[in-house]
């Protein structure tokens, strides 16, 4: 890209008049109407500011005319070029224009571009309506690059915004207190009901026509960015919409979802796979920007603003941009935020290093830098950006890879005391990660996070010595968090011990010279532990209403009188108790244990909670374990989210092996089905 292409833009384009006055006498005619607000108002950036309420725009139309003597001065003033110049947010100034001034990665821009084509451009009669679902952290360019290829392909771009309900006014009040007044029934629609309409209006009729819109094309597309929030208590009723829009669609439906690493996932939440399945809807997953391509568009707005202004800003340098790419968790829109109120004048405390003001082409600073440049790539998350810095934050999946993979510096580039002689065995490389802030930064507790770990540490191992130690220090550190009761004061010793050991223990990844020697990429898993977990809860009640006759505790039946009862050949009438002693009582002497199939981990999932599993669920308010099991996709709790989809099926376990409720069944049966006592007659 040029650097004329990232050009300042000038904010002229700022409407004030918005509607063409051939709509006039659709909002008059409708009370609940679709307008400006839920109709194609495309400047996100004012959209949520600028735009009025949707029903106050419709029911109180005098007071919006009642401004403009005020606002003409402040837009007389904003329209002055030095204002806009000095006060105009960097982020919009400089936002791209076209696809090739995005920050985005152009694979992913060509597979939007090929969707579009393929669902507007190329699309057949009476097909339907597609819907594409683009998900990706906050500030990655989602909204820009729809709008911008949009706008290249002539496409217009119908925006569902949520409605602001109407303020309760002072008239309002005095007729509700007046005992004279007649009934008045006020005018409320439900988001939900407002979402269909607009759905079924965007689809129906072009957009209202903005000044400066070119409405000559009738290719359009449906944006959805905010969800109505009724939609996050209750998807079902989002389901039935888009099914029906699958059918009844007349143009492509986008819908954009932010990801969030606090725990609650949305795109779970609202589109489950089957959803997506049946409803044939794409998935776009976009990246955070890389720091490479932020640091790009960093140093062009930096060095375009310091040519212009002459020296009005405080020229950051180098490693203070690189800190600032780093810590703004690959948010454009963030990034450029912080870049220019640090930059701003006065804001010279505000950048990290005092000495590194400077001019960011200057040779000393970049010599400077370089030299640092190894020095502070040592150790990871070192330096804290001052400002705008963002709680960085690791997917699970990238947590892992971090411990299991264990990035090491040599000797030579670290000055770090070696071990003596004697624990010369113990001796590796200085870790570049420290593995407790790993843990911290995946946003999930130490115990699970274990579990993902023991579930994946032996495929990175190569010497079966090495292995026996780890799993040592993982059985510790399930010691230490297994007794509820000093669980949470051991938590972070547990996810200690679990983490360094499993990265100690492993000597083929000691040492920074042997650090991905032959070591090809390995996939990780999910625990299956939770499936283990499961059964084993099952089969305690299952033994328990079984063998009542023997009052024992569940793991004793299991452990001792059943293993016990399978050597003994008794005849038994009960053919629950058959089968379950053949399964349980005699799982050591099975020849072969069918391996539980294994679920991938990809590069996106949270860290999944059991719900079932007890104190954890129930602490955290979780749902009953029927419910949860069988709607996973329901639970909307961050924290009780529901077990992984291989392991929540009770199908999955043995056909011999009795169910819960089978084993009640039985257990009522049994009030009529006598159980002998154990004679030793027949053998
Ligand atoms: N080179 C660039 N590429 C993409 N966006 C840029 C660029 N330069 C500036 N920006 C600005 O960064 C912001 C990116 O926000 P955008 O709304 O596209 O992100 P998003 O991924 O949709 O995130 P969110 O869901 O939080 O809105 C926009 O305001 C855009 O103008």
């Amino acid at each position: 890209m040029s650097k004329t292409s990232l050009r300042p833009k000038v904010s002229s384009t700022k409407v004030t008049d918005w509607v063409d006055p051939s709509f006039d006498d659709f909002s008059e005619n409708t009370g609940i109407s679709v307008t400006a607000t839920s109709l194609g108002v495309n400047n996100s950036s004012h959209r949520r500011k600028n735009v009025p309420s949707r029903l106050e725009s419709s029911r109180f139309p005098a007071r919006k005319r009642e401004k403009p003597s005020s606002l003409e001065k402040i837009y007389g003033l904003e329209n002055s070029k030095e204002y806009l110049s000095e006060n105009e947010p960097w982020v919009d100034k400089y936002k791209p224009e076209t696809q090739h001034e995005l920050a985005v990665h152009k694979k992913k821009i060509e597979e939007v571009e090929t969707w579009l084509k393929a669902k507007i451009l190329e699309r057949q009669p009476k097909q339907g309506g597609s819907i594409l679902l683009i998900t990706g952290p906050p500030g990655c360019g989602k909204t820009t690059t729809i709008k911008i290829l949009s706008k290249e392909h002539g496409i217009q771009v119908q925006e569902w915004i949520n409605p602001i309900l109407p303020d309760f006014q002072k008239d309002d009040f005095k007729e509700i207190l007046n005992p004279e007044a007649s009934f008045h029934v006020f005018p409320y629609q439900s988001q939900i009901a407002v979402f269909k309409e607009f759905l079924l209006r965007a689809t129906k009729y072009n957009k209202l026509q903005m000044l400066g819109d070119d409405l000559r094309t009738d290719k359009r597309i449906i944006l959805v960015e905010d969800l109505p929030n009724q939609f996050y208590r209750d998807s079902h009723t989002l389901h039935e919409i888009l099914r029906k829009y699958v059918h009844s669609g007349r143009c492509p439906l986008i819908f954009i979802i932010s990801d969030s690493l606090s725990g609650d996932n949305n795109q779970r939440l609202l589109f489950p796979k089957e959803i997506q399945e049946e409803c044939a809807i794409a998935n776009i997953s976009f990246n955070p920007v890389a720091p490479t391509i932020m640091m790009k568009f960093l140093n062009r707005i930096v060095t375009m603003e310091a040519n212009k202004d002459g020296g009005n800003i405080i020229v950051p340098d180098k490693s203070s941009l690189e800190l600032l790419c780093q810590g703004c968790s690959g948010d454009i829109r963030s990034a450029i935020n912080s870049l220019q109120f640090s930059s701003s004048k006065g804001g010279n405390r505000l950048w990290p290093r005092k000495k590194g003001m400077s001019s960011i082409k200057s040779d000393a600073a970049l010599s400077k830098s370089k030299q640092r440049k190894k020095t502070d790539k040592i150790f990871e998350n070192q330096e804290v950006q001052a400002i705008g810095g963002k709680d960085v934050s690791l997917f699970l999946f990238r947590a892992l890879g971090k411990i299991l993979y264990c990035k090491r510096a040599s000797l030579s580039e670290v000055d770090s005391p070696r071990l003596p002689l004697h624990l010369s065995e113990y001796d590796r490389d200085t870790l570049l990660v420290h593995p407790e802030e790993v843990v911290e930064m995946s946003h999930m507790p130490g115990e699970l996070f274990n579990l993902y770990l023991h579930q994946n540490y032996i495929d990175f191992f190569v010497e079966v010595d090495d292995l026996v130690r780890a799993s040592d220090f993982l059985s510790f550190a399930d010691i230490l968090s297994g007794d509820w009761n000093t669980r949470s004061l051991l938590r972070q010793y547990s996810t200690s011990i679990a983490t360094r050991g499993v990265i100690h223990s492993n000597k083929a990844r000691g040492f920074a010279h042997c650090q991905g020697g032959g070591w090809s990429f390995r996939p990780l898993h999910k625990p299956q532990w939770f499936l283990i977990n499961k059964k084993y809860r099952e089969n305690c009640l299952a033994a328990k209403a079984l063998f009542s006759d023997f009052s024992l505790p569940a793991l004793c039946l299991q452990t001792q009188l059943l293993p016990y009862l399978a050597l003994l050949t008794i005849p038994m009438r009960n053919p629950a108790q058959i089968s379950f002693i053949q399964d349980i009582g005699r799982l050591p002497l099975k020849r072969h244990f069918g391996r539980l199939k294994m679920e991938a981990l990809t590069d996106r999932e949270p860290g999944l909670i059991d719900p079932d599993s007890g104190d954890e669920a129930q602490l955290n308010g979780g749902q009953p374990a029927e419910e949860a099991l069988g709607e996973p996709t329901q639970t909307a709790e961050p924290e009780t989210c529901c077990l992984p989809l291989s392991q929540n099926s009770g199908s999955e376990l043995p056909a011999s092996q009795p169910q819960p409720f089978s084993a009640q069944g039985d257990v009522e049966e049994e009030e009529e089905l006598i159980i002998e006592d154990y004679e030793s007659d027949g053998t």
